[in-house]
């Protein structure tokens, strides 16, 4: 049984098309990653699945239900894009309030306070509590009841450097624990190691989906292969250049080549055979050159059908 389900959904906000015959899965212990551009239809989807909007065409089923069941909804957690709270109280009253709508222990939300690094500020008021704070306190909330199905909406704004690693780790034991994650973000660098799957939408579409591994070989993006400590650089450049490369000159005795995925092994080869290179390093289409990818060839498939 998948943990979210979607099958043809469109969402209509009176004239505005949200998303259009939109078709997800998420399987249990899969961590998906929902990109797009601002208005690309990414909350719409969180919210479809959280239960809060209904479709306006096709279907949503969650953990085998339907979403909002109150046997559902326990079995869900949800960091909103823009988190809020009572100024007034302080964090572990926040937190103990949660855990009570939720029936979660309290144990459960001081275990949580200690996890997110509010520990030393759980006395205190909201109000006084940093971007930073109020997200990891908000990180706490949607941890409450040990979701199966944990919706993160932007998780690592107002997150410094080592609390967004932090995060990424808790994603990472969490999905070894069997928890399926749908995290947003428009934070690409760094989030591709700690995804199952990439969704990419655009304009309300699912332009791509699939592991990044599938993705790159898609999208046919070529890699660069930078190899360094050459003995002789500038024959092999004007070889390289004789069949038609674009090799670049780098550093003293470095190079760097873009290859094909078809053609990257041949240049491989060919390095080897004219060379010996101290280290090869071979860099691979980023999430971003992929994200870039896909939603360029979802702006011109618009034009192409607006000039049509
Ligand atoms: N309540 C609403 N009423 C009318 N239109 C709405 C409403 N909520 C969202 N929309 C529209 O639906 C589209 C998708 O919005 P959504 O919030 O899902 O995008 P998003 O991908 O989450 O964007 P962002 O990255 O900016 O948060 C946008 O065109 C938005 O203006």
């Amino acid at each position: 049984m998948n943990a979210v389900e979607i099958r043809g959904v469109s969402k209509r906000y009176g004239k505005v098309t949200a998303l259009r015959q939109l078709d997800l899965q998420l399987a249990p212990g899969e961590v998906l990653g929902l990109f797009g551009h601002n208005g690309a239809g990414k909350t719409t989807t969180m919210k479809l699945i959280l239960g809060l909007l209904t479709p306006t065409e096709g279907q949503v089923q969650v953990l085998g239900g339907t979403p909002n069941t109150p046997d559902i909804r326990r079995q869900l957690g949800y960091l909103p894009e823009n988190v809020m709270f009572y100024p007034q109280l302080t964090g572990r009253e926040t937190l103990h309030h949660f855990a009570r709508i939720k029936g979660a222990a309290g144990q459960q939300a001081d275990d949580l306070l200690e996890q997110v690094g509010l520990a030393h500020a759980v006395d205190r008021r909201v109000k006084t509590y940093s971007k930073g704070m109020r997200q990891r306190l908000g990180l706490a909330q949607a941890l409450l009841g040990n979701p199966q199905l944990l919706l993160l909406d932007e998780p690592t704004v107002g997150l410094d450097p080592i609390a967004t690693q932090d995060l990424y780790i808790l994603i990472d034991t969490l999905r070894q624990q069997g928890t399926s994650v749908v995290l947003c973000s428009h934070v690409l660098p760094g989030v591709e190691a700690h995804i199952n799957r990439a969704a990419i939408l655009a304009g309300g579409q699912l332009e791509a989906s699939g592991t990044l591994t599938s993705l790159r070989s898609e999208a046919g993006l070529p890699s660069r292969i930078r190899a360094s400590g050459l003995q002789h650089r500038e024959q092999l450049l004007q070889s390289l250049g004789a069949e038609g490369q674009t090799p670049r000159p780098l550093g003293s005795d470095s190079i760097e080549l873009v290859g094909s995925s078809s053609g990257k092994i041949a240049l491989l080869r060919q390095l080897l055979e004219q060379d010996q290179p101290s280290d090869i390093e071979i860099i691979q289409p980023s999430l971003e050159d992929l994200y870039r990818y896909y939603t360029d060839r979802a702006k011109q498939a618009q034009a192409a059908e607006g000039k049509a």
